[in-house]
């Protein structure tokens, strides 16, 4: 049997992927931790713990250092919720062009029985403005980034890109007609619309800041739906002259109470299909990782899947230095095991080695001898048969 740990509202049917050798938060000696926002930045892992998958996007939540010198894949499950971003972004921009929470305002303040007369005189306060021929910039072409420029593309607007990092599989999902910038300052200063869509981390933190508001156009609208912190709410603030709209799903008393600034409580996941999608790609990700030592997905393991077809596999998670498999294959090879199959590969300063063995013997030792190469973080050993 395996213990999973949940942590937040996981959806039902994430709930339900997992089979029968699986129990959900009733003992106390959790193999995963499934996870959405919660912070565990501080939390102590306990050492049954091998796997912590986040259901979602964001891992700046999850100590990753930590975990990883603790040996515990950590995962999530990317794509899941981009469409639920992308969604509200665009309702968004639209709200926000055509001036609909002004305007609701009006209405809720105005409820009697001749307003019908009357908004054909204030209605033009609410004249808005349309996104079809608009300049919108995306910043971060990942999951949600290239849904919001395609979509953007498909309602009209001429959409530029900027993500030096962009990966090959993101590529192939933009459209050919979104035109990709090397340059933010660039890419910012004829932009009608700008949308931060980048993970957050010690580089992306402050990305947009007074420079890049100022390099930014009069009566631009900006948007972010990614983390508090990649936009600097207190450059922000100082900018309301310029920035005609700021929308967020991440508020904060510096922002708070600003007609010009929109936030949302964190809502850009969570849609009942997005929260489904992601809780059983979690926990699918939680099953293949302990019953197979698949690592796709992971953020701190290389991506690995490799067919399992012996009766035993060892899972070695390992730093990424010179003579690791020689020493774990000289062990096995003492030991008189037969490797089947085997892969290695690494992620920045981490390694992980999947070996397939046709037989066993002596079993604990060899286990305990893999365990005590200085370097090794954690071993497994899956029983196949
Ligand atoms: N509001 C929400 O509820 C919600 C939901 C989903 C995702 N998010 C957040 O949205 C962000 C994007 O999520 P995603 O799933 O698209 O992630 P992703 O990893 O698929 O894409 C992120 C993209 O940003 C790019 N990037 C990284 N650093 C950059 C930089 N300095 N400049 C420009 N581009 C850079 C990467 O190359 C990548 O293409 C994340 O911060 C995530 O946590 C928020
Ligand atoms: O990173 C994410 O996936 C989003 O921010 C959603 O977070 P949530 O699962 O806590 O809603």
């Amino acid at each position: 049997m395996y213990q999973v740990k949940t942590f937040n509202a996981i959806a039902n049917k994430g709930l339900k992927t997992f089979t029968t050798d699986y129990t959900i938060n009733q003992e106390d000696a959790p193999d995963a931790y499934l996870i959405r926002s919660v912070n565990l930045l501080k939390a102590q892992f306990p050492t049954t713990l091998k796997v912590i998958a986040r259901a979602g996007a964001g891992v700046n939540n999850i100590p990753l250092k930590e975990a990883t010198d603790n040996g515990i894949a950590v995962f999530n499950t990317p794509g899941s919720n981009a469409n639920a971003v992308k969604e509200l972004v665009i309702s968004m921009m639209i709200a926000t062009s055509r001036k609909v929470f002004a305007a609701y305002d009006y209405s809720h303040k105005n409820i009697h029985a001749d307003i019908s007369k009357q908004v054909e005189y204030d209605k033009a306060k609410f004249n808005g403005t349309e996104l079809f021929g608009k300049n919108l910039l995306v910043v971060g072409l990942g999951n949600v980034g290239s849904l919001v420029a395609n979509e953007a593309v498909n309602l009209g607007m001429n959409v530029r890109g900027y993500d030096p990092f962009l990966s090959a599989d993101s590529a192939w999902k933009i459209n050919n007609r979104v035109q990709r910038l090397t340059s933010l300052y660039q890419a910012l200063k004829d932009a009608d619309y700008v949308t931060i869509h980048v993970p957050k981390n010690k580089d992306t933190i402050g990305l947009i800041s007074t420079k890049e508001i100022q390099a930014m156009k009069k009566g631009v609208i900006l948007f972010n739906y990614a983390r508090g912190g990649i936009v600097d709410n207190q450059a922000v603030v100082e900018n309301l002259g310029k920035i005609q709209f700021y929308c967020t799903d991440f508020g904060d008393d510096i922002i708070a109470d600003n007609e010009k600034v929109i936030t949302t409580p964190h809502i850009g996941g969570s849609t009942l299909e997005a929260e489904d999608n992601g809780a059983i790609k979690a926990a699918n990700t939680i099953m293949n990782f302990l019953e197979n030592g698949d690592t796709v997905n992971s953020v701190n393991l290389p991506g690995m899947k490799l067919p399992f077809n012996a009766p035993y596999r060892f899972t070695i998670m390992h730093k990424n230095v010179p003579n690791m498999v020689g020493q774990i294959t000289t062990f096995l090879a003492q030991a008189h095991v037969n490797i089947n199959n085997m892969a290695n590969a690494a992620k920045g300063e981490t390694a992980y080695t999947i070996i397939d063995a046709d037989n066993l013997n002596y079993k604990e030792q060899l286990i305990n001898q893999i365990q005590a190469i200085p370097e090794v973080r954690r071993v497994r050993l899956i029983d196949h048969r």
